[in-house]
């Protein structure tokens, strides 16, 4: 059902935090937006502007927040903290953003929130198990975008790639929301037909050359993209609007959030993205099938390299 007051609180007033709610505005999902950051001047300066277009679009009210509007919100989402130079990975950030989610995860733990805590910082994954450790939450509650950006950028690839609607094409990119991520080529339909078997019927390309491509592509987008421009935030932001979708109106949207594993897919104790079902709860439920030995073995390096970069920081 349909909540008729629905109050999401933005952490981090950058270009991604500022571009989500932009893009959530429009839509009419919240009734109620709080943003926070440090910089309380941007954070006047981006009320300001976005309110001017209010008129436009359905009420909703946008205002400069503190962490007591967590108490009463229904959706947290902690876009706050550095981002990556050219060249620089996501996983180079960790210290930095590890302590700033540590004060921010202290913050919300004082408001007494219960709300529903998305991260995107990156690297988001170990940030969201470091969010796991600091908030007093219910593991399907706090979760990270994870590769919901990247299975839409494999999706969009796959569409242009095939000269199909990207709404028809069923695609994941599981694991580490970075350079290990799994292309699950068996979780992959085009018509409900599974792509091997799509591809040997179009016969239009050379597939099994141009399945390698178009999975590079989309591991290496980001990189590309904050080489031309410094950031990326457009996809991210109709990403997490996705997600915010799911959670507000309980959609039970399958999604490939960041989730913690406790034992799924023979993983324990580490977040990483695997399709879920994302509904008011978060996570209400982990989609555990069984995948090729390749993508199996592909995700369970991904786990190790999250072990690695999780060891790495002392929160
Ligand atoms: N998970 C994903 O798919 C994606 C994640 N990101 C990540 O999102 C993060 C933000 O990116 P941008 O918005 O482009 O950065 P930005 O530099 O434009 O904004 C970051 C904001 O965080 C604020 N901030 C820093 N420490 C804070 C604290 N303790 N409390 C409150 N606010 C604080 C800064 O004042 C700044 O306004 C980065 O870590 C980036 O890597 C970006 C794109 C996609
Ligand atoms: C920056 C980042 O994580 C992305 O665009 O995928």
């Amino acid at each position: 059902m349909v909540k008729t007051h629905r109050k999401v609180v933005v952490i981090g007033a950058g270009s991604v935090g500022t571009t989500y709610i932009y893009a959530l505005l429009q839509t009419g999902l919240a009734s109620e937006i709080a943003l926070i950051d440090l910089d309380a001047k941007r954070v006047e300066g981006e009320i300001m502007d976005l309110s001017h277009g209010l008129p436009f679009i359905p009420p909703v009210s946008v205002k400069a927040g503190t962490y007591d509007d967590c108490a009463d919100a229904h959706l947290i989402v902690v876009t706050a903290g550095a981002k990556q130079t050219p060249g620089q990975s996501r996983i180079e950030l960790i210290q930095k953003n590890a302590q700033i989610v540590q004060s921010i995860c202290a913050q919300i733990r004082s408001s007494g929130s219960t709300a529903v805590v998305l991260m995107v910082t990156n690297p988001v994954d170990t940030l969201t198990q470091v969010a796991q450790r600091h908030l007093e939450l219910p593991r399907g509650s706090v979760i990270g975008s994870g590769t919901v950006l990247d299975s839409a950028r494999f999706k969009y690839m796959l569409s242009r790639h095939c000269g199909i609607d990207a709404r028809n094409v069923h695609a994941y990119i599981l694991g580490e929301h970075g350079d290990s991520e799994v292309p699950a080529w068996s979780m992959t339909h085009i018509a409900g037909i599974p792509i091997r078997e799509y591809c040997e019927i179009c016969k239009v390309c050379d597939y099994p050359r141009h399945h390698e491509q178009i999975a590079r592509e989309v591991r290496d987008s980001a990189y590309h993209i904050i080489d031309y421009k410094g950031s990326t935030f457009y996809g991210i932001g109709l990403s997490l609007l996705r997600i915010s979708g799911a959670i507000l109106r309980d959609e039970h949207s399958v999604l490939t959030v960041s989730t913690l594993l406790e034992g799924e897919y023979g993983l324990k104790d580490i977040c990483l993205s695997i399709p879920c079902i994302v509904g008011e709860n978060g996570v209400e439920r982990i989609i555990a099938a069984r995948l090729p030995a390749a993508e199996q073995e592909g995700l369970e390096r991904s786990a190790e390299i999250l072990r690695g970069v999780l060891q790495s920081v002392s929160v």
